[in-house]
């Protein structure tokens, strides 16, 4: 639900501006501000330097025009260079000054959803507790920073991720730091610092709590329990050898109570149901990190004081959504129950999913959000409705999405298969006819300038106007297309293409039938470069390096009305896709007798 704050987008707004390092101002904005305003208090207030930087939304890089920005939205400073260290220090701020400059609350939801609401308690909670002295633990496992906040009876009430602390990130307090946010993280397709608004966008895409995806925001928080590394913003230290309060941008999720998590445990007892809910989203949001250590795992009482089923509870969406088309990592693709049917209730619940209403509304909810995972959504959703219309079941969806390593190559899935034959298809009608199909066309309107685009764009459209589009006239990225991507796309791009992995543009020579002997492969020779490998086991060391990820094929280069052609094209070639995999997967069947049957 939009309320008056975001139909009035260019009135007063506060917004939440984060430095590269993490450090977060809140400030009020009116009409007469622009970027240069903007950065000037900021660095009056953090005495940081705000020469040679800018101040980015999402994709835009934003100038004069602030209209785009929302109440309560986050901003970011970044560095103009390319190669941006992490030590660029906000110089002598302390969170108290901080604090008392932008008067914010001790934990603001960002956000006006109305699936925000269940939040409420959690954050009325927390304050309490921490006005009676009861401070939040910080959790011991996993890569990144993270805190148990509670309420007043020292219960878990809500696990908190600050996104400078994530893994990479300047404030990591585990010790995997090295990079500014924004630069490409842990998976190089989701950058550092963006990994909690994915969290919340599972939690929203997440309709009629289908999966369980805990509800989740995105606040700007402040407490003396975060982490500061030293030499990160001036390396303050509070006199008295108190840790000064700091200001924070970070998901917000409820705690559930739980008994263990799936990697403790076998799968036999996971209920159906809940695996399939589980494989749906997570095919929809193309998640890299389904490990078994991400589900959760509650027993509930079967009226007898038996051990009898348990529900399962997915968390740590943070590597989901990713800026490419990527590799996924999906636990339960080994589980028996993948491999049963859908049933009548989950087909109903798949047929109603709308991926172009999941887009506008993510965008209206989360503005920030690119455009490229917006567009990994759309994509997945469709794979995912044309997959189960023609009968595939859960494991077969997910091995189709999922790449294989061969003699120690990496190939692209089937999928991308038929995302590259897509491009190229595209590629040659352009060569033989010019755009002649699209250029000329008078629908195509939606190609809006690059710095005066309005995003508000899909929040003044309703859904039915948008229906009532070819589905090649909006391309999800609202007129943000190639024209939109910012700098920080391409100094993502440049950084691909340096290290050699971007292969997306080796669209020669591509078959359907033939994916191993005619896609590139990534070779899996250096150690590091078996992030497959490790991605899936879940359970990185400390002393394993930055994985490289690889991408086959690009959704963000493509203009609007382009993507649209290649929506249309990849639809087209599903078919013949689906029909190899299910010959593939009779042929296991037939291989491996009655046994496997459920
Ligand atoms: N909503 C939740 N309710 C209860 N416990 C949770 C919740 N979310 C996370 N946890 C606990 O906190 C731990 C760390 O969380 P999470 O896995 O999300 O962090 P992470 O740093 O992203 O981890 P990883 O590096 O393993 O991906 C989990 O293993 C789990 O035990």
């Amino acid at each position: 639900m939009m309320d008056g704050k975001h139909s009035q987008p260019s009135g007063r707004r506060r917004v939440f501006v984060q430095t590269e390092t993490g450090c977060v101002l809140g400030m009020e904005l009116d009409r007469s501000d622009n970027a240069h305003t903007v950065k000037r208090r900021l660095s009056i207030a953090l005495n940081v330097s705000t020469e040679e930087s800018s101040l980015t939304f999402g994709d835009m890089v934003l100038k004069n025009d602030l209209s785009a920005v929302r109440n309560d939205s986050p901003l970011l400073l970044t560095r103009n260079h390319l190669h941006r260290s992490s030590s660029t220090p906000c110089l002598s701020p302390t969170g108290k000054d901080i604090q008392q400059k932008d008067k914010s609350a001790l934990i603001e939801v960002l956000g006006h959803s109305e699936s925000f609401s269940k939040m409420k308690h959690l954050v009325k909670d927390s304050v309490k507790a921490i006005k009676n002295g009861i401070d939040p633990l910080p959790v011991h496992g996993g890569l990144g920073g993270a805190y148990y906040f509670r309420n007043t009876r020292g219960e878990s009430v809500a696990i908190v991720k600050p996104t400078d602390e994530e893994p990479f990130a300047p404030n990591n307090p585990k010790g995997f730091v090295g990079k500014a946010l924004g630069q490409p993280g842990l998976k190089r397709s989701v950058r550092v610092g963006e990994t909690g608004i994915r969290e919340v966008a599972a939690y929203l895409l997440d309709h009629d709590h289908f999966a369980c995806v805990p509800p989740t925001a995105l606040v700007k928080i402040t407490h003396s329990v975060f982490n500061v590394n030293d030499g990160v913003n001036g390396g303050v230290k509070a006199h008295n050898s108190k840790k000064p309060v700091i200001s924070k941008i970070a998901s917000f999720q409820q705690f559930i109570q739980h008994d263990f998590d799936a990697s403790d445990h076998g799968s036999s007892s996971f209920p159906v149901s809940a695996v399939h809910r589980i494989g749906i989203l997570d095919i929809r949001i193309l998640n890299t990190d389904r490990h078994g250590g991400n589900l959760l795992v509650k027993k509930f009482d079967d009226g007898v004081g038996r051990f009898g089923q348990v529900e399962l509870i997915p968390i740590d969406h943070g590597l989901c959504l990713p800026e490419t088309l990527e590799d996924p990592y999906f636990e339960w693709i080994h589980w028996p129950q993948s491999s049963i049917p859908f049933s009548e209730d989950e087909i109903e619940y798949i047929a109603k999913l709308d991926p172009v209403e999941d887009c506008l509304m993510l965008k209206r909810e989360l503005p920030m959000i690119r455009v490229a995972c917006l567009r990994v959504l759309h994509l997945c959703t469709i794979f995912l409705k044309e997959a189960v219309n023609f009968g595939l079941c859960l494991a077969e969806i997910g091995e189709m999405m999922s790449r294989e390593f061969r003699a120690g190559e990496e190939e692209p899935s089937e999928l991308e298969v038929v995302c590259m034959e897509a491009r190229r298809a595209i590629v040659e009608r352009e060569v033989v006819s010019p755009r002649a199909d699209v250029a000329g066309d008078s629908e195509f309107q939606f190609d809006i300038d690059c710095e005066e685009v309005d995003h508000h764009f899909a929040a003044k459209m309703t859904a039915d106007e948008y229906m009532s589009r070819p589905v090649y006239q909006f391309g999800i990225g609202n007129g943000m297309g190639r024209s939109m991507l910012s700098k920080l796309d391409e100094s993502i791009e440049e950084e691909e293409e340096e290290s050699g992995a971007m292969l997306s543009a080796s669209l020669k020579d591509t078959k359907l039938s033939d994916k191993s002997q005619k896609y590139p492969k990534f070779s899996g020779d250096k150690p590091e470069n078996g992030y497959l490998m490790n991605s899936s086991s879940g359970h990185r060391s400390a002393s394993e390096q930055l994985p490289s990820s690889a991408s086959f094929v690009k959704l963000a280069d493509m203009p609007d009305e382009e993507w649209g052609v290649f929506l249309d094209k990849v639809q087209e070639l599903l078919c013949p896709a689906f029909e190899k995999r299910k010959s593939v997967t009779i042929g296991q069947r037939q291989r491996l007798g009655t046994s496997c049957q459920f």
